[in-house]
């Protein structure tokens, strides 16, 4: 059997990086930087008020109280900049910017409040500076404020509007293709007749394509059928893709669609040592009326058909193959060490991913449901997946293993 390590790097080999786009602000959330973003201004862009009160001059205040005229209003978004004399002082708002001939800010709680016009009493002294954010504070102009390879959350995208960009450059996200097959296959609304079951694979995987950075079109599933499995593929492929991950069809019995359509295609038929998600394909794949360019070939992954099988194959072979084409910089899942709640028992040769529930207070980690690979309610249930190594068959209870954290929605 292939190593689980070997097969992983056969599949990433599969991606190339998907290149780069331009994605306006509203769209970057998750998108992984494609180049520096260097802002042009500094931030502030000029020096202004942190409080609402009033611009002075620090020398003016000695001896307080003392009371001065207001000559001026300044609110935030005042663009004409009055001067401050001395022996007066402009009434300003927070994010105005501070008067030239100021050099500080009294809030307008130690004041009576005077209006423009009039005067205002100042109870307090403030110091040089005091209620002023200078010019540049955050970020000089010229500044690379997100590297390359940056993964864009709210705070990252908010530092690119404050700096001006409408829109950034990001790794395209790659374009999957999933594909379930299986004559016992209804679409979840419609009756079960008995040896029917609702189709799962296709909604979990192209949720997963989505959750893991990449695009997901999802097509209808297909029955056993070589001619329709290849027909729907065939036409399916004529818009741009870069993986097709098909489910179903891969093991050892009479009906094996997807090895038997693409055995002699270029896909390569393997079993790894793992549990679940043994039997797998990967290669690379030309719809029938390709043109002869090269680059209609296109990366397929096959995974097994057992719906907790599918999705742990995914996790542990396309799910990093996507994130590392599209320029994640992490991959792979978080990985802890935790204490396992009970007795684990592994068969021989296989690396075994159970299904956990992780308490990262105690540090210990909880099995959800058995070692079988059709338990769907108990996967829903997981937010990790606990591993045991291949050469390792018992797992005592209190012992340490390695825990792979799932996102939790
Ligand atoms: N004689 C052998 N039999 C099997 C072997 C083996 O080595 N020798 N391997 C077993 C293992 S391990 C797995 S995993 C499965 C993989 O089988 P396939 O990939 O060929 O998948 P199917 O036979 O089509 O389906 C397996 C199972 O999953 C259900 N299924 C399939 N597709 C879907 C879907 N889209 N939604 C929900 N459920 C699905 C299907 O009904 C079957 O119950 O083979 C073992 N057998
Ligand atoms: O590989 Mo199968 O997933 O062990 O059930």
């Amino acid at each position: 059997m292939r190593p689980v390590a070997e097969h992983a790097a056969v599949v990433a080999a599969l991606l190339g990086p998907t290149g780069t786009e331009s994605v306006a602000l509203a769209d970057a959330r998750g998108r992984v930087l494609a180049a520096d973003l260097t802002s042009p201004v500094a931030l502030p862009p000029f020096a202004n008020s942190a409080m609402d009160g009033y611009a002075v001059r620090a020398a003016d205040l000695v001896g307080t109280p003392v009371t001065l005229p207001v000559v001026e209003d300044v609110p935030a978004g005042r663009v004409d900049g009055p001067p401050l004399a001395p022996g007066t002082v402009h009434r300003i708002m927070t994010g105005a910017p501070l008067p030239e001939g100021a050099d500080a800010v009294v809030q307008v709680e130690w004041t009576d409040g005077g209006l423009p016009g009039a005067t205002v009493t100042i109870e307090r002294a403030v110091g040089s500076g005091q209620s002023v954010r200078t010019a540049g504070d955050d970020v000089v102009a010229g500044q690379v404020v997100l590297t390359a390879g940056t993964v864009l959350g709210a705070a990252q995208i908010g530092l690119a509007a404050a700096v001006g960009a409408p829109e950034l450059s990001v790794h395209r996200r790659p374009r999957v293709l999933v594909l379930s097959t299986g004559s016992e296959l209804v679409a979840p609304g419609e009756p079960l007749r008995h040896g029917q079951i609702h189709e799962s694979n296709g909604p979990m995987l192209a949720a997963a394509v989505d959750d893991a950075g990449g695009v997901s079109r999802l097509l209808r599933f297909v029955p056993d059928d070589v001619g329709e499995f290849l027909t729907t593929l065939d036409a399916a492929l004529a818009e741009p893709t870069d993986l097709v991950v098909t489910s179903g069809g891969v093991s050892a019995g009479a009906y094996e669609v997807v090895k038997d359509a693409f055995s002699r295609r270029g896909i390569e038929f393997t079993k790894v040592a793992m549990q679940p998600g043994m039997p797998q394909g990967a290669g690379r794949y030309r719809a029938d009326g390709a043109t002869g360019d090269p680059g209609a070939d296109v990366a397929v992954v096959t995974l097994p058909g057992n719906p907790v099988s599918s999705l742990v194959s995914f996790e542990v072979f396309v799910r990093p193959a996507l994130r590392r084409a599209a320029g994640h910089p992490e991959p792979d899942r978080p990985r802890v060490r935790a204490r396992v709640s009970e007795d684990l028992h592994s068969p021989a040769g296989r690396r075994q991913f159970r299904r956990g529930r992780l308490d990262a207070v105690t540090g210990t980690v909880a099995p959800v449901g058995g070692a079988g690979s059709h338990l769907l309610a108990a996967l829903a249930q997981a937010d990790c997946l606990l591993v045991v190594p291949a050469e390792v068959t018992e797992v005592a209870a209190g012992s340490d293993v390695e825990v792979w954290l799932l996102d939790t929605p």
